[in-house]
This record gives C-alpha cells, structure tokens and sequence, in this order.
C-alpha cells in the first residue's frame, strides 16, 4: 500500500501543533574497517571531540560528606567502616550552617516558650509551696527525731534482745542530740543573718527579704510539686526544632515491629545532624534486613510521632541489617524548586551523567542514560513533561545527538525542539502516526545494520561490541548517538491501527537498542499493563515514578516487587509536583543507588527555548543540523501497516500456497520498503503482527532453496481476517 508523498501544510493540523518530517538517515556509512582506522575524519573528530566536548561540568560525584579516596586495598566495605575524622557537619560549609541554623532555632524556641510562661510558673510554684513547707517539716522531723529507726529498735522488742535495744536506743538518743543542736544552730544563725543585714544594711533588707520569699517559693514549689502535674513542661517544639533522641528511635522501631525491647535496635554512631534533619545509624537486631525497615516507614514515622514524609530510610553497604534513618526538619519536597544546572550550560556531553534534581538531603541526582532508556509515569500534571524534557534537554546541549521527538498530547510543551530534532511530531494524527511508524521502523533496520557494521570493525576501533563516543561522532561511521523522546507514550500505544507496530518496535529498540547508541525516553500518565505491558517496560532500565493513585500503578512502572521493597510512588503527595521515585533496574550506575526520591530541577519552557536555540547554533557550527531542524522538506511516506505489507507479501510469494515461511515473508518485505524492512528479523514480524491476533505457525511452503518444507510461517487467511476484524473495529 503506498500513498502519496505528503507535504508540511499537509501535515498542520487545525488545532494541534503537528510537525513531521523525513527520517533522514542519508549518509553512506563505512564498513571498512581500514577505512574506518586510517580515516582523516576520524582522527579529526575524535580530536575536536576531546577538545571540543564539555564534559567535567557536572560530573561532581563526591556528594555530601562522603570518604576520600582510598588505597585500593582499603576500597570496598572496609572503606565503608571508616567514619569521618572530621565530622560530617563541620567539614561541610552548608551542613555546618544548618547546624548552626538548628541550634539557633532550638534555643530560641526554647528561650522564648519558657519566658513567656514565667508568670504561670510563679503561680504554680506559689500554690504548691504550702505543700512544699508541710513535706519540708515532716522530712525534717523525720531526720531530727530520727523516726526511721523505729521499725529497728522495735524488732529489737519483739525479739526480746534488751542490749541491742540499748545499743540502738542510746544511737538514736546522740542522733537526735546532735540533730538538734545542728537544726537549732542552723536557725540561729539564720535570724542572726539577718538581724546583722538588718542592722547594718538595713536598706538591702528588703531586697534579702524578697529573694528570700522568692527563692522559699521555689524551692518549696518544687518541693511541693505534684508528680502529675509538672511545674515546667518541655518546651512544645516544632519538628523543626526538636531532637531526635536514641529513646525515640528505639520506641519508633520497636513499634514498627522491627525489634522487641528486651533486644532493641543499636546505634553505629551517635545520632547527630545532618543536613537539614537529623541522622541515626541504626543496627537491626540479627537475622532483621534493612529492607524490612524500608517497608515500613509509615509505622516508624508514627513511633518517632512526625510526617512520613519527613522520614527516609536508606539501607546502608555495610551490612544488611544496618540503616540509615534520616528524619528532615521540615517538608523538604514542599521547598523551592531548584532550576537545573543545564539551564546555564552553553553545551552538555551526554556521555554524561545527567544533572535530573536533589534528593532529600539535597544531594545531586544523576541520571545517566547511556546504555539506558527511561520511563517516566504519573497522574496527569505532576511534573511528567517537566521531567522527561530534562534529559531531552541534555540531548538537545549535545549537538553530536540525534534528537527525535514526539508528543502524543499535541500541545506546545515540545515545540522547543523542533529547531533541533531530526523528526518532530504533535497529536496523533494519522500522518503523525505515519511518521512515528516510518520513524521506528527506520530505527530498528538502522539499529540492526549498525550492529553488523560494528561486528566488522577492528577491536581497537570497537573494543566491546558496543559504541564508543569516538565511534558516536564519527561522521563516516554514522552512528551517531539518538535519543527518541516520546510523551504520552500511551496514545500512539493506543491507536487501533499502529499501535501495535509502536510497541513492538519500542520494544526492539529498547531491547537491543542501547548498545547501538539507541536511547529511549517515554513518558505517560496511564502506567498500566495494557498500555505498557512488561514486555516494553521491563526493556526501559531507568523508571521514574512521580504520583500514581495505586502502588500497582507503581509497580507498573517500577517494575514488579518494588513495592514490596519499600517503594511506593501511590504515597508521594499530590502537592509535591515533579517529585517522584527514580530506580535503576539494570546494570546502570543508577541501579546501584537503589531507588531515591527525587525532586526534579526545574527546566523552565523558556529555559527549553534557549537550550534548544543552543543546541541548534552548535549543530549548524558542526554542520550536524538534520532534518526538519535543518529545514528539509518533509518527505513522509505513508506506509500503511505491517498487516497490510505482509498480506501483500503473501500475495506475491504464496501463490495459489495458504501461507509462506517467515524468512520468505521477510525477503519479500525487504525488497518492497528497504527502507522500513532491512534487519528485520522474525521476532521483529512476530512483535509487530501480534497485537493484530496473527502468530507466526507451522506452514507447508518452499523455502528460498526450493525445497518444500514444514516451518514457522505465516498463513494468508489469518492476515486476511485480522485485516477485516481491525476495519470493523475502526467502524
Ligand atoms: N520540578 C518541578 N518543581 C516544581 N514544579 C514543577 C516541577 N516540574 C513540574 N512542575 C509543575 O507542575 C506542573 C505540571 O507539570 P507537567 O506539565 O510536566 O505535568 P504533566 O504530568 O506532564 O501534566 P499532563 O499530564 O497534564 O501533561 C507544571 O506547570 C509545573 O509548574
């Protein structure tokens, strides 16, 4: 099925930002491998590359209050074991003025809760000092009489023992003598005090008289206090300004479960602060893992009596029953949102690291995408288009990247990028649609070719069957690194006539794609397994989870058992906008961090613009703008489906045959569109033409040979039925 060439007026639609263009993979790569080693070209770029390429400016791995570096031998846990000499927050400057800011606050607080209820005290000392003065007599008519020997001397009595009675009776005679005299002399010289003051410095008498009532009034106040009611309560602090204690940590996890009292919880250092919060390293009792404190942060929130959200648990490399309780002062996903560092950057090396938001405690969180592909899902305007458009920007700062770019929604949030994308598509319209098809399809024969032309290449050239950044901006090569960026993933998912092809090429090219410099990065606001079933999502190796209504939601993008694992975006607030939880789930660095909320940086629409005009000013200095961005005439050759191809297919090589092989079909296929078809391979078909109810079966055909054989196959009538069922289904 073909149709005509379509022109750019051709693809506007009336109400949505619609913008296609061809998939101009033109250049004639090289295969040679002599070619390839001994081409000018090569040294050339590979030498501007070094020179040319930023790549120190945010690659700033030593975050927070970390170890230095160590001999290799001390690497590894031992590392680990080795606390700061300094500590944490005096060898940093911020941790060292949030300290200083936390002690501030806490005293103050406290200064000021207690002076305000001075005149309450005085009152309440004052109406317990009568008890004070009635405890005080009897205590000392208790010592002066020395009444609590009478128990003794009377079981002298009962045991009829006359010289132990004496003995004891003549004790307590010199006691009370000699307690007497002390009490009498006592007040003697009391009034004489203060017959002296009054005499000789009668006009201080006063001023004595009055500190004597006043301090008589606290001391018999407090003399005369009662145990349930206390004179001066703990200053009711803010979370802001309160302790964490080790007696709170231990309630918090004793009643979460996780350890009993008779064998509570340890600590592998003193709690202290860190950051904004307070930090306790915690030892589970043996036999408990930290995950299981993860897992239950909620409860321990509620035993340390603060928000759960101002609670985080992070297993801690040591041992897996340590962890690291982390409890913030105040709401840290309701501050300010940073703006991203790449706002500021004239270029980004996306071989890198990618600067994507702070956590907690206000570190960096990186996200590298190299060998990756990324998923972000979330409710509707939480931050998914904001997040997604951070590596998107990134890519664009590289101008050695080919950028793709497609936004299911149709709205203006991606127009930015035309200026530098190769392929830039709005909404869902069939010639969008068309595109994206046309797009993949491309990418994946692409894909494939470029892991055959790399099987040719010299080791030294290609050292581990995978691109290398000189490999990348090798113009002969043409392999450069392509980042497809697709939001609202779900609507091209969900077309009734290609969204099957879409997910099946996704898939491959999440698969395989990576090595071969293929990066994905989809965004939806409808995480469910139908719409992105495990076999795409479980490709896609770095997930960010931002708001989801269920943990199954959650789990949908995370991947299966996250929630189990403590990670659950359902808990994230609705109000923390571009908040969410990012989890490496492959080989990645990002893997190794295991899953971290992170607030996103803020890349502003009109920071996108500026990136973008960056972005494209670099390309056209390296003569590397293509496509629409280099303003070629769109040519989008509309494709039709891959059913309708292959019932063309089996028209042509079936004969009066009900089917024919699979590597028939795929023969046939590759010679009618190259283009689209070229590496494909079987389960590339079977991908595509699932979704349509036609599997690949048994048929009796002619192999390319010319031998009648029994293979995997495709039948006409199957493809032929599921053509009709998809008419009436778009009736
Ligand atoms: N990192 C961030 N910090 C603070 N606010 C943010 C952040 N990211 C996004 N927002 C805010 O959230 C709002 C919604 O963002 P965005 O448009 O990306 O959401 P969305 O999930 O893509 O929405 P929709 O599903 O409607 O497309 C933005 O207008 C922005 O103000």
């Amino acid at each position: 099925m073909s149709r005509p060439t379509q022109t750019p007026d051709d693809l506007n639609d009336n109400t949505e930002v619609s913008n296609v263009v061809a998939f101009p993979i033109t250049a004639e790569p090289t295969t040679d491998a002599d070619e390839v080693e001994d081409s000018g070209a090569l040294v050339e770029i590979d030498q501007a590359d070094e020179v040319e390429v930023l790549d120190g400016e945010i690659v700033d791995e030593d975050e927070g209050p970390r170890a230095g570096t160590l001999p290799a031998e001390l690497a590894g846990p031992a590392r680990r074991e080795l606390l700061p000499i300094i500590p944490a927050w005096l060898a940093d400057r911020d941790q060292f003025e949030a300290t200083v800011r936390w002690a501030w606050t806490y005293c103050h607080h406290t200064a000021r809760y207690h002076a305000v209820r001075v005149p309450l005290y005085t009152l309440k000392l004052t109406a317990a000092s009568p008890r004070g003065i009635g405890r005080a007599v009897m205590t000392w008519q208790r010592w002066a009489f020395d009444t609590e020997s009478r128990a003794l001397r009377q079981s002298t009595i009962d045991a009829a023992d006359p010289s132990a009675y004496l003995a004891l009776s003549r004790q307590r005679d010199n006691h009370v003598r000699l307690r007497l005299r002390v009490s009498a002399v006592t007040a003697f010289l009391s009034a004489l005090g203060l017959g002296v003051v009054w005499l000789m410095y009668p006009d201080a008498m006063q001023t004595v008289l009055m500190w004597t009532v006043v301090v008589s009034i606290i001391a018999f106040g407090l003399l005369g206090r009662r145990e349930d009611k206390p004179i001066v309560k703990a200053a009711v602090l803010g979370q802001q300004a309160s302790k964490l204690t080790p007696d709170v940590v231990v309630r918090a996890f004793v009643g979460a479960g996780l350890c009993k009292e008779d064998t509570p919880v340890t600590f592998a250092q003193p709690i202290q602060r860190e950051g904004r919060g307070w930090l306790a390293v915690v030892d589970l009792p043996y036999g408990r893992h930290a995950a299981q404190a993860v897992g239950k942060r909620d409860s321990l929130a509620s035993g340390l009596n603060v928000n759960p959200i101002t609670v985080f648990i992070d297993p801690d490399q040591v041992s897996a029953r340590r962890v690291r309780l982390w409890v913030s002062d105040v709401d840290v996903f309701a501050q300010k949102p940073v703006t991203s560092p790449l706002a500021a950057m004239e270029e980004f090396d996306f071989w890198q690291p990618i600067p994507f938001g702070l956590d907690a405690r206000d570190r960096k969180v990186m996200l590298p995408l190299i060998w990756s592909s990324l998923l972000v899902g979330a409710i509707p305007r939480m931050g998914k288009t904001f997040s997604a458009r951070i590596p998107t920007a990134a890519a664009a700062l590289d101008p050695y990247v080919e950028l793709f770019v497609f936004n299911g929604k149709g709205d203006g949030a991606w127009r930015a990028f035309e200026k530098v994308a190769v392929a830039y598509g709005a909404g869902v319209r069939d010639q969008v649609m068309e595109l994206l098809v046309t797009t993949l399809r491309r990418m994946v024969a692409d894909m494939n070719d470029r892991f055959e032309r790399m099987a040719k290449l010299p080791v030294d050239v290609c050292p581990e069957a995978k691109l290398t950044p000189a490999m990348a901006r090798n113009k002969r090569l043409n392999m450069p690194l392509t980042v497809l960026s697709i939001d609202e993933v779900q609507r091209y998912l969900e077309h009734p006539e290609y969204g099957a092809e879409v997910l099946a090429l996704l898939t491959d090219l999440a698969k395989v794609g990576p090595a071969a410099g293929y990066m994905l990065i989809l965004a939806t606001q409808k995480p469910d397994g139908k719409v992105i079933p495990d076999s795409l999502r479980g490709q896609l190796g770095s997930r960010f989870a931002m708001k989801v209504m269920t943990w199954q939601a959650s789990d949908t993008i995370l991947g299966a058992g996250s929630y189990q694992a403590g990670m659950d975006a359902s808990k994230l607030s609705r109000s923390h906008k571009g908040v969410g939880i990012l989890l490496g789930s492959d080989d990645s660095e990002l893997a190794e961090q295991g899953g971290q909320i992170t607030r996103t940086h803020l890349l502003s629409s009109a920071d996108v613009e500026v990136m973008c005009d960056r972005g494209r000013a670099l390309r056209s200095a390296l003569g590397l703008l293509k496509g629409m961005a280099a303003g070629e005439t769109p040519t989008v050759e509309t494709t039709g489906s891959v059913l309708d191809d292959v019932a063309n297919a089996l028209t042509a090589v079936a004969g009066n045959a009900a089917g024919a092989h699979t590597e028939v079909v795929l023969a046939r296929l590759a010679e009618m569109r190259p283009e689209f078809y070229d590496g494909w391979t079987g389960s590339t078909l079977a991908g595509a033409l699932k979704a349509y109810g036609v599997e690949p079966t048994q048929v009796w055909g002619t192999t390319p040979e010319g031998e009648k054989k029994n293979r995997q196959g495709y039948k006409r009538d199957a493809v032929v039925a599921a053509q009709s069922a998809r008419i009436d289904h778009a009736r």
